[in-house]
């Protein structure tokens, strides 16, 4: 279970998250929505200790994040909002670096990683630079650089990014799997589909505060006959009579 309590960020004064409290249960698929800057990152970044939260607290299976940070990274594995890291490592090398971060045996890390290696189809660049991949492609390399260890907590931000069809397929198959194992999935998405196909749970952030916590199910029946999108651009876009887009395009 992780448990965010009044978590709180500033950046001078401007505050990206305001006062966050949150519970993610064991053997869920919990996906964070929000308009850019709404405070996603910031929070998934706060529960993988990139960044010091200004006030508030994180406890994962019982472990403060603040006291214990070693224990807690353990459990987790982070896929970044970039996949442009580690460029001048080729594939191998930097899949090398993150097996040798988790204390697991090499032997399961080889298998794990002769498998989703094969999974997103690449093995025949393995041993290119990353500076060399498309997009897409170091968005796998990083995907199977994170979910090689394959510890409990998965934290993904905006996974599906760049991903071609058949490999978005393939990582909520992976997602779902792991969460039906009892494990715990958190991403971000700006995608109302994969939210509605994926989420257990759902929190819905707006200028960092939280305005939805609860299911995909509980919000459509809340709404009868509306979309997921509808729903959602009604509490975290813009009043539904701006009209900006006509004054752009015309009537
Ligand atoms: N290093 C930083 N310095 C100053 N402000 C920051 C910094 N990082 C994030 N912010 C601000 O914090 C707020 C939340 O940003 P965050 O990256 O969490 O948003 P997000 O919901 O992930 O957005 P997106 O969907 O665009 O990725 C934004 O207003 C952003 O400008």
């Amino acid at each position: 279970m992780i448990e965010i309590h009044d978590l709180t960020k500033r950046y001078g004064n401007k505050t990206a998250l305001d006062h966050l409290t949150l519970n993610i249960k064991p053997g869920q698929i919990f996906g964070f929505l929000g308009h850019n800057g709404a405070g996603k990152s910031t929070t998934l970044k706060s529960l993988v200790s990139i960044i010091n939260p200004t006030s508030g607290s994180i406890v994962v299976d019982g472990l403060n994040l603040d006291q214990q940070r070693q224990a807690v990274k353990e459990k987790i594995s982070y896929v970044p909002d970039t996949p442009d890291i580690f460029l001048q490592l080729s594939a191998s090398e930097y899949w090398d670096l993150l097996a040798a971060a988790y204390n697991q045996s090499e032997a399961d890390i080889q298998q794990r990683r002769e498998q989703l290696v094969g999974l997103f189809e690449m093995t025949a660049h393995a041993d290119e630079p990353m500076a060399s991949f498309s997009h897409g492609m170091r968005q796998k390399a990083i995907l199977i650089g994170a979910l090689l260890p394959d510890p409990d907590i998965w934290i993904l931000d905006e996974p599906m990014q760049g991903l071609d069809p058949q490999a978005a397929f393939d990582l909520k198959n992976l997602m779902k799997a792991h969460a039906a194992k009892g494990k715990t999935v958190i991403f971000s998405t700006h995608n109302l589909d994969t939210a509605q196909q994926l989420c257990d749970q759902l929190a819905i952030l707006k200028k960092g505060q939280l305005i939805y916590n609860g299911s995909v199910a509980d919000l459509l029946a809340a709404h009868p006959q509306e979309s997921l999108e509808t729903i959602y651009l009604q509490m975290a876009g813009r009043p539904t009579n701006d009209h900006l887009v006509e004054t752009i395009e015309g009537d």
